[in-house]
């Protein structure tokens, strides 16, 4: 096994979040824990809030009670780029990315806060800019590598096909060299093939990189084959935690899916 692969401590611990909008309840008293370089998926019928828990995990709402603790801390407030600074990078469930630049620009974007160079220096593409994009643009090659996607590198995002993009905005939260990725419905819309390629890609980061990985996915079987746990959430309320298999016999899992206990 791969010494990167094994399951570590907890890095993310959320306790008792309740999350509320206006008269809505998105969540209530939710307590969940992510460990190093597991594979944590959120599953759960529509609404039952597990996009708004990865915007709680991510940072970007905050709850009305309960807190998050990432890597020993109490999160206080967080933004989009403080979030990237401490490693935590996502992807959306409506493809987030500019559809009239190219895979490769794109991808590069994710590297915005790598970059050191001035604004003047970057104008006119020197010195320390020159250097830096021709490194960053090292990196994001290895990416496109990674991702088998050399032959659509200058091909304008907007054109290509939507498992391709899907692929594309995976590049780019890679770009981030993230240690946490959140991924919500990675494999939405995709055919077979589309997502048999996306869990390989998913699996090959967790494992050569060790990064760990909470996903939202509705796809039961992908759930089942690709997670180390599974984390099931029904109207706002947490339902079922545990792995695959054992969150596959919970009678409340059971019963929320077959719609039978409301
Ligand atoms: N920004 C918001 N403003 C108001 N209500 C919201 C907002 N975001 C989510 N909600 C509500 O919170 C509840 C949970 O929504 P959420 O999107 O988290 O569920 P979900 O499990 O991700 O759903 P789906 O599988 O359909 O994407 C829903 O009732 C939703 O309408």
């Amino acid at each position: 096994m791969n010494p990167n692969r094994r399951i570590g401590d907890v890095v993310l611990e959320a306790s008792h979040i309740s999350l509320r909008f206006g008269g809505v309840k998105a969540l209530t008293d939710i307590s969940l824990d992510v460990r190093e370089h597991e594979v944590l998926a959120i599953i759960g019928p529509n609404g039952a809030g597990k996009s708004s828990m990865l915007n709680v995990i991510n940072g970007v709402y905050h709850p009305q009670e309960g807190e998050v603790r990432y890597r020993g801390q109490v999160r206080q407030r967080m933004s989009a780029h403080l979030a990237a600074r401490q490693g935590i990078a996502r992807t959306f469930q409506n493809i987030a990315l500019f559809k009239g630049m190219s895979v490769l620009d794109n991808i590069m974007t994710g590297r915005q806060h790598k970059l050191h160079a001035s604004l003047l220096e970057r104008a006119l593409w020197w010195g320390r800019a020159e250097r830096e994009e021709l490194r960053e643009r090292c990196r994001v090659e290895e990416i496109i590598d990674f991702l088998e996607i050399q032959h659509i590198r200058k091909t304008p995002v907007g054109r290509l096909p939507y498992g391709l993009q899907k692929r594309v905005e995976l590049g780019r939260a890679l770009a981030m060299e993230p240690t946490l990725l959140l991924l919500d419905e990675p494999m939405a819309g995709m055919n077979v093939e589309e997502k048999q390629d996306m869990c390989r890609f998913i699996l090959d980061v967790n494992d050569e990189f060790g990064t760990t990985i909470v996903l939202i996915e509705h796809d039961m079987g992908v759930v089942m084959d690709i997670s180390d746990r599974v984390v099931v959430l029904d109207y706002g309320k947490k339902i079922g935690d545990g792995a695959p298999d054992e969150v596959k016999h919970n009678p409340d899992v059971i019963a929320a899916y077959l719609g039978t206990a409301h």
